[in-house]
């Protein structure tokens, strides 16, 4: 059977799954599509010639019978309304990060998708799927550096727009970091602070930027992670993970080494569409293949994304505080525990 999408927001990301769904995965198609600007969902089908209804509105599109699965590429507090609707009509869900942007509304669609009895949500953490983190989660989990001691990551964006706000450095960006790194090294947070560096004059006046994070785990790891969304020079991600024996580091992507003018210089990619191309391809390719092998999405669950907003919500107080503020999660619900923890499957 063929997973037949409906996509609510067709912005940027919207796009590029669309972009993927039809021309580059297998066993998936766009057969509806809606945004709250009707232009961009016309824009979408007519750039990507589907044969897709644009819909008003998100419920209208979920509603459709001819749609199984929906992909939420909304605004972040746009997702959790959108989310809960799909469960609601027993739709499957790919929902892009954040799942929602509170710990409170992520809490309320875990408890939705357990009443509906079935996972039937996958959250947008595409890291999981890159090689290098894979590589880097291999060699930890086979000690070849000894067990973990301290983290330092670097996530920098080239520039941000005039509607990222400071707390988007924790919810929209830190994010990223939060889910891939507890995964990681397989342990759970305790605590967050921000530091305010001194301000770059790049960035439009309403924004802190860069800022620095300090989290704690329970076995006691200590992470730090650069959040800079105006460092002008390229889309940076970086991960090194000291161990008690040695140390391994996400590796740069392969771009051509070129030697011109007496000197030899690398480009650095600009977006993270191209940094993370393959990972959001086997993401989506995992979402349709588990569903329709499995009945079920077998990626990053709903209770993955409940751990990032608890964390980001402690995230967003410490940035308001300067204090380190704690992260305190439920007990993980029997629902999510085993068959629901696949990710590890990828790496066996
Ligand atoms: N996984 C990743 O690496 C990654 C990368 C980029 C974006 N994202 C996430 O994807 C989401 C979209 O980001 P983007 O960069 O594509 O933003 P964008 O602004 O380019 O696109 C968002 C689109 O959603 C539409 N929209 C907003 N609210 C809506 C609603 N209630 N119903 C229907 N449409 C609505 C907007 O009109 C816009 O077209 C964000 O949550 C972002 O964090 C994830
Ligand atoms: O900071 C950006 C991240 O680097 C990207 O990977 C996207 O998630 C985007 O939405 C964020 O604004």
């Amino acid at each position: 059977m063929t997973l037949r999408f409906g996509v609510i927001g067709t912005g940027a990301i919207g796009k590029t799954h669309i972009d993927r769904i039809t021309n580059r995965l297998s066993g998936g198609e766009i057969v509806a599509v809606t945004d709250i600007n009707q232009n961009s969902a016309k824009s979408a089908v007519e750039e990507y010639g589907i044969q897709a209804k644009v819909y008003p509105d998100d419920k209208s599109l979920i509603a459709d019978e001819n749609v199984d699965a929906v992909i939420i590429a909304s605004w972040g507090p746009a997702h959790a309304e959108s989310v809960l609707a799909a469960i609601e009509a027993g739709k499957y869900v790919f929902c892009e990060k954040p799942l929602a942007t509170t710990a409170e509304k992520s809490l309320e669609i875990v408890e939705a998708e357990m009443k509906f009895g079935k996972p039937l949500v996958q959250v947008g953490f595409m890291r999981r799927y890159d090689q290098g983190y894979k590589q880097m989660k291999n060699a930890i989990v086979n000690n070849e550096i000894g067990e973990p001691l301290m983290i330092h990551a670097v996530h920098r964006n080239q520039s941000t727009s005039e509607n990222y706000t400071t707390d988007m450095a924790v919810v929209d960006t830190l994010i990223h970091e939060i889910d891939v790194l507890h995964w990681l090294i397989n342990d759970d947070y305790k605590s967050i602070q921000a530091i305010f560096p001194k301000r770059t004059t790049k960035a439009l006046d309403h924004l802190q930027d860069p800022q620095l994070f300090i989290i704690e785990t329970q076995r006691g790891i200590v992470i730090t992670v650069e959040v800079f969304t105006n460092c002008q020079f390229g889309y940076d991600i970086q991960c090194e993970v000291i161990g008690e024996i040695g140390t391994i580091k996400l590796p740069e992507v392969p771009t051509p080494v070129v030697r011109k003018n007496a000197a030899i210089s690398q480009p650095i990619l600009q977006d993270w569409k191209d940094r993370f191309i393959v990972a959001y391809d086997l993401e989506i390719q995992h979402f349709i293949d588990s569903i329709r092998k499995k009945g079920y999405p077998e990626g990053p669950t709903s209770w993955d994304g409940y751990i990032a907003a608890v964390t980001s919500d402690a995230g967003v107080r410490a940035q308001k505080t300067g204090q380190k503020e704690l992260i305190e999660l439920k007990a993980r619900p029997e629902f999510y525990k085993s068959k629901n923890s696949p990710i590890q499957n990828l790496m066996s």
